[in-house]
């Protein structure tokens, strides 16, 4: 057993349907057993007093909180970021899609993956629903390189079969076959499951979207994700190539693809008939802010979202986005609530905490495993200490209460805050301290 005490902070219920759920511990402790389990929490002096053989991790000085979930991040396209200047289909088209085409090559997809890897668990992330490479090779490769990181990815192989290059085309018949050669390899191996992954409607025929629902069916638990109502270009192509679709997400409807294992994400132009559908389906969104902002797709109605009953969690949407970190995510989609004004719906620490952890766990049907500090969860964790002197550390010094040094961390906290991070008890992260004095 092994105590883990800390200012601990977590969001075991949904604060949007029941405000006040954040719980902090200034002096809070986690007692961690054998299986990497949360075997008890509360004050450190009530858990020491009945662990006292418990081997002890101090980490007083800073912040645990759960382990970063983010629901929609690409894996090939880590190079790319910071592609700026374009609207989604020119940045497909000119910045993302060549790269992705470089993933031919498996030895250049294995740097690509461990690159990807090793900048989620520098950023505190434990889970990722991670949109993977349309080569079959580059996604064994990923999976092999995740299974070494200890992380936990939900990830698969992106299908298509048109109007994206000709090198990234399959077709339906080798998307199944290859789908399924990937999902009885690799799912529920370790810390791995699957994601039937077609692109978006724009670039999967109704074959491929088949072809994707013919995995569904023969692998009932694997999860499903794609993009939908991005940017309105796209929209307006899609209608065009799918005349007998009522909307965008009737094309995923009438290959039975919307369901409780499916994630959307962007939503960001919905209609009301697509929300209600998503939420009858139970079928979640993963709000991408930072990607919106920088392909100028639009401002997220997270209020139309929630008064439908869509399930809304996070994703950076590396490479759209901006970066790895589910930190800038937060403080993101709280610019973008703030932007909507009347429209927009408040987001405080404690809803930016649930979007960043258990809202994520939720869309992936992990809740029970993860997302929280809850006993007889995984202990998947982030450590954020900020470095002495610098102005997070000088906010969190005269913190007045818990929300504002959440809200503060999410304001100010960045890669270089996240000192350790562990998944299943198990540290897939440690902050490398510079030598002190060591100049230059
Ligand atoms: N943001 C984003 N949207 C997409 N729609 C289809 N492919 C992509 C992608 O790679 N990124
Ligand atoms: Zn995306």
């Amino acid at each position: 057993m092994r105590l883990y005490r800390a200012t601990l902070m977590h969001t075991p219920g949904n604060p949007f349907q029941m405000p006040g759920t954040l719980q902090a511990l200034d002096d809070g402790a986690l007692l961690v057993d054998e299986q990497g389990k949360i075997a008890a929490a509360g004050p450190h002096a009530e858990l020491r007093a009945a662990s006292p053989g418990a081997e002890v991790t101090d980490l007083r000085g800073g912040m645990l909180l759960p382990g970063f979930i983010d629901t929609h991040v690409h894996y090939p396209q880590v190079r790319v970021l910071g592609g700026l200047g374009m609207q989604l289909l020119d940045w497909l088209e000119q910045i993302t899609l060549p790269e992705e085409a470089r993933l031919a090559d498996n030895t250049y997809a294995g740097s690509v993956a461990r690159e990807f890897l090793s900048a989620l668990a520098a950023n505190g992330t434990t889970t990722a629903l991670v949109f993977g490479s349309h080569f079959a090779g580059a996604m064994e490769v990923f999976f092999s390189e995740a299974a070494r990181s200890g992380l936990r990815v939900v990830a698969g192989q992106v299908v298509s079969d048109r109007l994206l290059r000709p090198e990234l085309h399959t077709t339906p018949d080798r998307a199944y076959q290859e789908g399924r050669a990937l999902i009885e390899r690799w799912h529920g191996v370790g810390r791995s499951l699957y994601a039937v992954t077609p692109r978006f409607s724009l670039s999967a025929s109704e074959g491929i979207l088949g072809a994707c629902a013919a995995l569904m069916a023969e692998f009932p638990e694997v999860r499903f994700t794609s993009h939908i109502n991005e940017n309105p270009r796209e929209v307006g192509a899609v209608r065009a190539l799918f005349p007998g679709a009522r909307d965008y997400l009737h094309t995923y409807e009438q290959a039975g693809l919307v369901t409780p294992r499916s994630v959307l994400a962007h939503s960001v132009h919905p209609s009301e008939r697509e929300l209600g559908v998503m939420a009858a389906q139970g079928c979640s969104a993963a709000h991408c802010p930072c990607s919106n902002a920088s392909l100028g797709s639009g401002l997220f109605p997270l209020r139309r979202h929630l008064a439908a009953g869509v399930h809304v969690s996070l994703g950076t949407d590396v490479g759209g986005g901006s970066g790895f970190s589910m930190l800038k995510e937060g403080l993101q989609a709280y610019f973008t609530q703030q932007l909507l004004g009347e429209a927009g719906t408040p987001l405080g620490a404690e809803r930016l905490l649930y979007l960043a952890t258990r809202a994520g766990a939720e869309a992936l049907g992990l809740e029970d495993q993860v997302g929280d500090f809850s006993v007889g969860k995984a202990f998947d964790a982030a450590y954020l200490r900020p470095e002495p002197g610098g102005t997070l550390a000088t906010v969190l010094a005269h913190a007045p209460s818990a929300e504002r040094a959440l809200s503060a961390l999410f304001t100010l906290g960045t890669q270089g805050d996240v000192a350790q991070v562990w998944v299943q008890g198990e540290a897939v992260y440690r902050r490398q301290t510079p030598v002190s004095g060591v100049s230059g």
